[in-house]
């Protein structure tokens, strides 16, 4: 489903120096599968999922999704394609306050010219799935840190995309919310039959993906536990 292949991204840093933010990244996630990507502060991750959302176009390889080469996409096809081929979930602040769980988890099919009833009717069943029936009225102010990420999760999932991106979607979350959005992610991947890549320090994630791959200095290594932050004592 997405195919990464020698992926290079260079940037031109101040003094003339080049920062080899992604140098040669081959990876790939199929439908039904969560892999997670592990890297330090630095490392990359950010440079890699700009370059799959099509967002950064690289310097050489390309980035397949569906077999369709999306790093030669033009501006106009690339928002195309991240409208309606892939979601993105990233940290829970992107919930509009002031708008209910409901209209918020709408806001992409919104996006999609999706009529407001219709976009209302097609995202009440993911929001129920996620556990917030007794949520739907709520104002995003009036939910929990979690409820806000699970809201996060219907909009990107609501436009029934091939693949998704979620980049730290635990990172505000404390061990046990952590566990159940994981839990979440990999049932919904399974189900939903999407390809998802996920951008984590979380070190509980690892149990939860089918591969675990690490970004250090823009290069792929192989995932090692001892390098992750250790696990909280249970
Ligand atoms: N526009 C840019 N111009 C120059 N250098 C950049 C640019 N964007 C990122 N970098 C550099 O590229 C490297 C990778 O950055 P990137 O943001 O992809 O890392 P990251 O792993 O997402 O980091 P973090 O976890 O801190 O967000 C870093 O050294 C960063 O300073």
């Amino acid at each position: 489903m997405l195919e990464v292949r020698e992926l290079v991204k260079h940037y031109a840093a101040p003094g003339g120096e080049t920062v080899r933010a992604i140098d040669g990244v081959s990876m790939h996630v199929d439908r039904g599968e969560l892999v997670a990507l592990y890297g330090p502060s630095g490392s990359g991750k950010s440079t890699l999922l700009k370059l799959i959302a099509a967002m950064l176009t690289p310097d050489s390889g390309a980035v397949y999704v569906a077999g369709r080469n999306v790093s030669a996409l033009s501006a106009r096809d690339a928002a195309q394609y991240r409208r309606r081929e892939m979601g993105f979930v990233r940290q829970e602040i992107e919930v509009m306050d002031g708008a209910s769980a409901l209209d918020n988890a709408t806001l992409k099919l919104l996006d999609n010219r999706t009529g407001w009833r219709r976009a209302r009717k097609q995202v009440t069943p993911l929001l129920i799935e996620l556990g917030l029936k007794d949520r739907l009225r709520h104002r995003a102010e009036q939910l929990s840190v979690g409820e806000r990420q699970r809201v996060l999760i219907a909009r990107a999932l609501s436009t029934k995309p091939s693949l998704v991106l979620a980049d730290e979607p635990t990172g505000s979350l404390d061990g046990e919310r952590s566990h159940e959005v994981l839990r979440l992610l990999t049932r919904l991947c399974r189900e939903h039959e999407v390809a998802m890549l996920l951008v984590t320090h979380d070190p509980q994630a690892a149990a939860y993906a089918t591969r675990v791959h690490e970004l250090r200095d823009g290069r792929l290594r192989e995932y090692s536990p001892e390098r992750a932050p250790a696990l909280p004592q249970s």
